[in-house]
C-alpha cells in the first residue's frame, strides 16, 4: 500500500472546492503503487484519483507527465486526464506536497498475465511510441545508465545484508553496462514503468495505461526490454518464451524493431533489470517510518538479472533477427 503522506478529510474537502468535479463523498488511501500517495476519490460527479507526488518526482517535471497524458489520449491511447482547477491548473499542492487528480480509468490489471495480455500490452506499447513522436516536450531519463552509479551508492553499503556477494555482483554488472551502453538507437517518449499494475483490461482487452511518472525521452527499445522482463517471467522465475514472442511480435506488427534494436534487447534487458533492481534495493533498505507500503523484492530483479545475462540470442526471446516485424 502506498500512502506516504496523509491527508485530512476537511483539508481535502476545502481543497476540491478549488476544482469542479463536484463535492468529496468518501475517499481512501490506494491499496497498491510504491512509489506516491494515491487516493481513491468519490465525488457528486464521479470517481477520481488523487496523487501527492514523493520521492522520485520533481515537482518540475509534473507537466510533461499530465501533457503527455492528455497529447497521447488525443492520439488515441487511452490513459487517465487530469482534472483542472478553477485557474486552469493541472497541478496544485495538497498537504506539503504537488498534487494532481486525474479520472478515474475501468478495468482491472492481469495478477497472472496470459499471453493474450502480453500481445495486448506490446501493441499498446509500440502505439504509445508512436503517439508520442511529435510530443514536443522533452525530459531526459534520470534513471537511465548514468542514474544507475548513484543510486547503487545508496545501497552499496548494506548490499550484502539483503543477499551475501550482491554488492559485488552490481559493481561488475554496472561496469559493464556503462562500458557498453547503446548511445545510436532510435529515441522518443516511453513509459519506463509499463509493469502488469499500470496496464488495465476488461477481460482480454487492454481498456488502459497508467502511473506515467517515469516517463521520459530515452531509447524506444529499452520500454521494451522493460516490458520483457516485467510480464514474461512466470511465477517459478522460469522466463516464458511463449509470451516473449507474443509481445515482440505485436510490437513488432504497429512499430517494426530495426536489426539493431532487437540486437541490443538482452544489453537493454539487463539495464532495465538493473534499473529496478536498484531502485527496489534503495526502498528495501530505506522504508519510512510510518509509511503505508510494502517494498518489492529486489532479488525478484537479481534472477531476472541472471536470466538477461545469458541469453545468448533472440531464440531466447521467441524470435529470430527481424522477428519483430512478421
Ligand atoms: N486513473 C486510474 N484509474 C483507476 N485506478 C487507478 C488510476 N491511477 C491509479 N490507480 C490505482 O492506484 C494504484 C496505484 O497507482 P500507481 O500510479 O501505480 O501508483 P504510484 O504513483 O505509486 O506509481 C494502481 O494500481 C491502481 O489500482
Ligand atoms: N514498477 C516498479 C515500482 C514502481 O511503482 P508502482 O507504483 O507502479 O508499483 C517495480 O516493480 O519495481
Amino acid at each position: 500500500m502506498a500512502v506516504y503522506t496523509d491527508v485530512a478529510a476537511e483539508d481535502l474537502a476545502e481543497f476540491l472546492k478549488s476544482y469542479d468535479i463536484g463535492e468529496l463523498l468518501s475517499y481512501k488511501g490506494i491499496a497498491e503503487g510504491v512509489e506516491n500517495s494515491n487516493f481513491l476519490l468519490h465525488t457528486s460527479q464521479g470517481a477520481y484519483i488523487l496523487t501527492l507526488y514523493e520521492k522520485r518526482v520533481a515537482e518540475d517535471d509534473l507537466p510533461y507527465f499530465l501533457s503527455l497524458m492528455a497529447h497521447l489520449a488525443e492520439r488515441g491511447v487511452s490513459c487517465p486526464q487530469p482534472a483542472r482547477n478553477r485557474k486552469g491548473e493541472v497541478t496544485s499542492r495538497l498537504a506539503g506536497r504537488p498534487a494532481a487528480i486525474i479520472n478515474f480509468l475501468e478495468g482491472v490489471w492481469p495478477r497472472r498475465p496470459n499471453v493474450a495480455h502480453c500481445a495486448g500490452v506490446g501493441e499498446a506499447l509500440a502505439k504509445m511510441h508512436l503517439a508520442g513522436a511529435d510530443f514536443p516536450l522533452v525530459r531526459k531519463n534520470p534513471l537511465s545508465v548514468s542514474g544507475w552509479r548513484p543510486l547503487f551508492a545508496l545501497a552499496a553499503a548494506r548490499a550484502d545484508s539483503v543477499q551475501a556477494g550482491l554488492h559485488d555482483f552490481i559493481a561488475r554488472e554496472l561496469d559493464h553496462l556503462e562500458a557498453s551502453w547503446p548511445s545510436d538507437l532510435p529515441v522518443g517518449v516511453i513509459h519506463a514503468d509499463l509493469f502488469p499494475d499500470n496496464v488495465f483490461f476488461l477481460g482480454d482487452r487492454l481498456s488502459g495505461l497508467i502511473d506515467f511518472p517515469f516517463a521520459c525521452n530515452d531509447i524506444l527499445a529499452y520500454d521494451v526490454a522493460i516490458c520483457l522482463n516485467a510480464w514474461c517471467f512466470e511465477p517459478d522465475h522460469s522466463f516464458n518464451v511463449t509470451k516473449a514472442r507474443a509481445l515482440l511480435k505485436a510490437y513488432g506488427r504497429e512499430r517494426p524493431l530495426s536489426a539493431a534494436e532487437e540486437a541490443a534487447l538482452p544489453l537493454l534487458a539487463r539495464g532495465a533489470s538493473m534499473r529496478f533492481l536498484l531502485t527496489r534495493l534503495v526502498d528495501f533498505l530505506n522504508v519510512p517510518e510510518g509509511a503505508l507500503v510494502q517494498p518489492k523484492d529486489p532479488l525478484e530483479y537479481v534472477r531476472k538479472l541472471r536470466f538477461q545475462q545469458n541469453v545468448a540470442s533472440l531464440n531466447d526471446y521467441g524470435i529470430t533477427p527481424a522477428g519483430c516485424a512478421a
